[in-house]
Parts: structure tokens; sequence; C-alpha cells
């Protein structure tokens, strides 16, 4: 879990926002959250959903929590927990033939990062939070429904501590068909606004990796055409095959000085280590490996 200090968008992320899709978006997102809404984007894997949920976030002048869903997050970490004994030893011997030892010890109490944003009304950001358990995402029920944050387990005096009139949540999730997710509960999916993510226009993602490398225009639309034209290949939606592999392409291209040549065989070395693995995610079994690497080899000859 990270906390991001409040700074301004980049460049690049304020070019793409502009555009009348996210503008929209953005707009419609804020002012659910505004009305107390959480929002949730889902879409396909690396298709900027974290990046618009944090630029979203840091619109808000709140300090902002991301919070990365995982099978390992529980409720001790977000919530806090007693985590050991703090132990004091006193051991007087000032009178060599009186012995005295006086021990103390006390549980030492370790605040997880949800209640403080609960307390002092953070935007937590929870991004892939269907990769939790259920069970810690139940937590968030109480938290949107009854504004509470319950402590469960801690042993505190309290049961519960109020939730700050500003907090908010901005979700996001893969769909459910992705590997590692859990379905997400009808209760907690019914309390906040979904909202589902496309793929960026083409052009928008040649933006974003010219800006993010420097590479001149021919070679970003090459590379980003490339990388949708693999994944155009896919016999279903599950595609991992996105703006991500774009850029990890454009970016092994700029520092290794790497022809952008469908000829030029450390390219095609290039394109096959960042596409075939996701291309066999999203492709039938009955596919060869030997058959998918020809097919990406064909489109990649086409750069
Ligand atoms: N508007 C943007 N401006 C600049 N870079 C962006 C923008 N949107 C996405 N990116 C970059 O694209 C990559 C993928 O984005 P991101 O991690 O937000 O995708 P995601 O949909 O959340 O992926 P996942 O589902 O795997 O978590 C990142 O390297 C990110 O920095």
């Amino acid at each position: 879990m990270t906390i991001l200090k409040d700074s301004t968008s980049n460049q690049t992320q304020q070019d793409v926002y502009n555009d009348p899709y996210f503008k929209s978006l953005i707009q419609r997102s804020l002012r659910y959250l505004k009305t107390g809404y959480p929002v949730h984007f889902t879409g396909p894997s690396g298709i900027g959903k974290t990046t618009l949920a944090l630029h979203i976030a840091k619109q808000r002048q709140r300090p902002v929590l991301l919070i990365n869903g995982n099978k390992e997050l529980s409720n001790e970490d977000l919530i806090g927990a007693y985590t050991g004994y703090r132990r004091k030893k006193l051991n007087d011997n000032f009178v060599r033939t009186v012995h005295k030892i006086e021990e103390n010890i006390s549980e030492e109490w370790v605040q997880g990062r949800l209640y403080e944003a609960v307390k002092e009304g953070y935007t937590v950001v929870y991004d892939e939070f269907t990769r939790s358990q259920p069970e810690t995402n139940n937590l968030f029920l109480s938290i949107l429904e009854e504004k509470i944050l319950p402590l469960y387990g801690t042993k505190r005096t309290a049961s519960h501590i109020d939730v700050h009139p500003n907090f908010s949540v901005i979700f996001t999730s893969n769909p459910a068909e992705y590997a590692g997710v859990y379905q997400s509960q009808d209760a907690l999916l019914d309390r906040m606004v979904t909202l589902p993510v496309e793929y960026m226009d083409e052009e928008a993602e040649v933006a974003i990796v010219m800006k993010k490398t420097k590479l001149r225009k021919y070679k970003a639309e090459a590379i980003v055409q490339f990388v949708n034209r693999v994944r155009n290949l896919c016999d279903n939606d599950i595609a991992s095959l996105s703006l991500r592999s774009s850029l990890m392409i454009a970016q092994v291209v700029e520092k290794y000085d790497i022809k952008v040549d469908g000829n030029d065989e450390e390219f095609q070395d290039l394109c096959m280590d960042i596409t075939l693995f996701p291309l066999r995610s999203c492709s039938d079994e009955s596919e060869s490996i030997d058959d998918l690497r020809d097919k990406i080899l064909a489109e990649c000859r086409e750069v």
C-alpha cells in the first residue's frame, strides 16, 4: 500500500484525458464521488484503469492511498492489529544478596492504512480489488453502507470508527474471466457505480508511447498497430495485449536502439517475447504454439 502525495497530472495524461470520452468519464466519476458513491472502473488488463483512477483521485485535493488487491490482503493489514509484545525488564541487583527482576509486557498496536484513510477522509484507490478474498472486501460493505469501519478482532475498546465525510474509494478490476480474480460480491457491486473502461483509440496510445519514450511518431504508430493487430488474433476477450505491451516494446527499442523493422531479427525477437504469452492466453487451446509464433511473425513482418 502506498500513500501518494498530491501532485498535478503530467502533460501526457492531461493530453489524453482532454479527449471527449475521458473528459466525460472523469467529470461523471467526480460527480458520483462527490455525491458519496464509490466508482469502479472495470476492463481488460493494461488499458489504463489505474492511471485514470489515480488521475481522478488527485483531482479531489485529498491525500490518496493506493491499495493493491491480492489474495494475502487481510483485515489486519487494512484495519491494524496488535502485532507482538513490548517487553521491559528491570534487573535490580543493587544489594548483592537481593536480586529483583521486574518485567512489564504490553501489546503493540500497529494501525492499518485504511484506518487512517477512513478517519482522515483520504481518497482510496483500491486497485484490482477482486484479487483480494471476498471476506476481506466485506469490510467495505460496512464502510460504504453504514459509514463505519468495524474494528473486528482488534481487541480495541471501540467497536468501530466513523467514516470521515470526505472519504471516498475508486475501485478497479479486471473482468471475472481473468486468472486469479474472485467473483465480485453483488452486495458490494450494488453499492458502487461501475463504469466499463474501453481500449484507448490508436491516436491516444501513440501519443502516450511517444511521450513516454521520445520515439518518432512513425515508430510509435508501427508498434501500437502491431500490438493491436496481434490482439485482433485473439479468440476471446481475456487479452492482455494493450497499451502496456506497446510501451514495453517501445521502451526496449529506445533503450537498445533496435530498428523498428519487421525484418530485423532483434525486433522480431522482441515482438515475439512481448506478445506470445498474452496471445496464448487469449487463444483456443487447439492452437499450437508454433502456429501462434507464425501468426505473430507474419504481423511483425508487416512493420
Ligand atoms: N493517460 C495515460 N498517460 C500516460 N500513461 C498511461 C496513461 N494510461 C495508461 N498509461 C500507462 O499504460 C500502462 C498501463 O496502464 P495501467 O497500469 O493504468 O493499466 P490498468 O488497466 O490498470 O492495468 P491492470 O488491469 O493490469 O492493472 C502503464 O505503464 C501506464 O503508465
